[in-house]
């Protein structure tokens, strides 16, 4: 094996409560473990980590990147334990705007890359969900890369995982990881969540993963759980459960290679046929 195709990543299901110190403590809890058990590369949160997933609560939560408190936090602990951290999401205010925004954080405690959710969720059906995620929230302008050698990283949020234009794009860009924190609500988990993971695998034949909350079937918002890796053959290499836990792999790269020779997908395209236009790329 070529190690340095190798990356280790520890995906961590949290619960998360109304208190964000709390939070936040936790957090720090739980990386730490996922550091002292398994000495990962990178540790990713979930979408919301730190405040409850609720509409209403957007602005009371809302912190500046990277000058607030929870940027604070990643970074101090980023740079202590001396690894990457994907910061989940958290609602960001910019100018009075509210985002939905993804941080990542380097071992020296800096701010690589924020991806702020592009696409918003919108959700209208009767008895079963209501939630419009466009009511206080601006979407993102940029698509968001970072490259961590072997990983060239796509990030997403959730609801940009139904896109796949996008991570198309992605991999056009030489990606080959894409991170999703998430926070699907239990009717679309049971119905979407491996599908779609396995699914954007497949047609960008690279590693996806989605980070959920931990299940708490007592919160205003149920989060399904079930935080996965997939392949980029599609096959689910390890996924959690619904309470809290800490899922660890060793990302083979070759992996990736080894995909696109055998079904060289990109090549065989035909974009004469087809146009995707690129606004940005962040
Ligand atoms: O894509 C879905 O079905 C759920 C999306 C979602 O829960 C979100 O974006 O917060």
């Amino acid at each position: 094996m070529d190690s340095s195709k190798n990356m280790g990543l520890a995906l961590i299901q949290m619960h998360s409560t109304a208190d964000k110190m709390q939070n936040l403590h936790h957090a720090g809890e739980l990386i730490r473990e996922a550091v002292a058990k398994y000495n990962p590369h990178i540790v990713c949160l979930p979408e919301f980590f730190n405040a409850p997933y609720d509409i209403k609560l957007f602005r009371t939560y809302a912190e500046p990147i990277p000058e607030g408190i929870t940027s604070n936090f990643l970074a101090n602990l980023a740079q202590e334990l001396n690894i990457h951290i994907v910061g989940g999401s958290i609602p960001e205010i910019d100018e009075e705007k509210l985002y939905n925004t993804c941080t990542f954080w380097s071992p020296r405690g800096s701010l690589v890359v924020k991806h702020r959710k592009v696409h918003l969720f919108d959700v209208d059906v009767p008895e079963v969900i209501t939630f419009k995620e466009s009511s206080v929230l601006t979407p993102g302008e940029f698509l968001t890369i970072a490259k961590v050698e072997p990983a060239c990283i796509g990030f997403g949020i959730c609801f940009d995982i139904q896109f796949p234009e996008m991570w198309m794009k992605y991999r056009e860009r030489g990606c080959n990881l894409m991170i999703i924190p998430s926070a699907f609500p239990v009717k679309y988990g049971d119905m979407y969540w491996e599908l779609y993971l396995r699914a954007r695998a497949v047609d960008s034949q690279s590693f996806v993963t989605m980070i959920s909350p931990a299940r708490n079937v007592d919160s205003g918002y149920v989060s399904h759980g079930y935080s996965m890796i997939v392949d980029p053959y599609g096959k689910v290499i390890k996924s959690a459960k619904e309470d809290e836990e800490i899922i660890y792999v060793d990302l083979d790269f070759s992996l990736v290679d080894k995909a696109r020779n055998e079904i060289k997908l990109f090549e065989m395209r035909r974009p004469d046929m087809f146009e995707l236009v690129l606004k940005s790329v962040e």
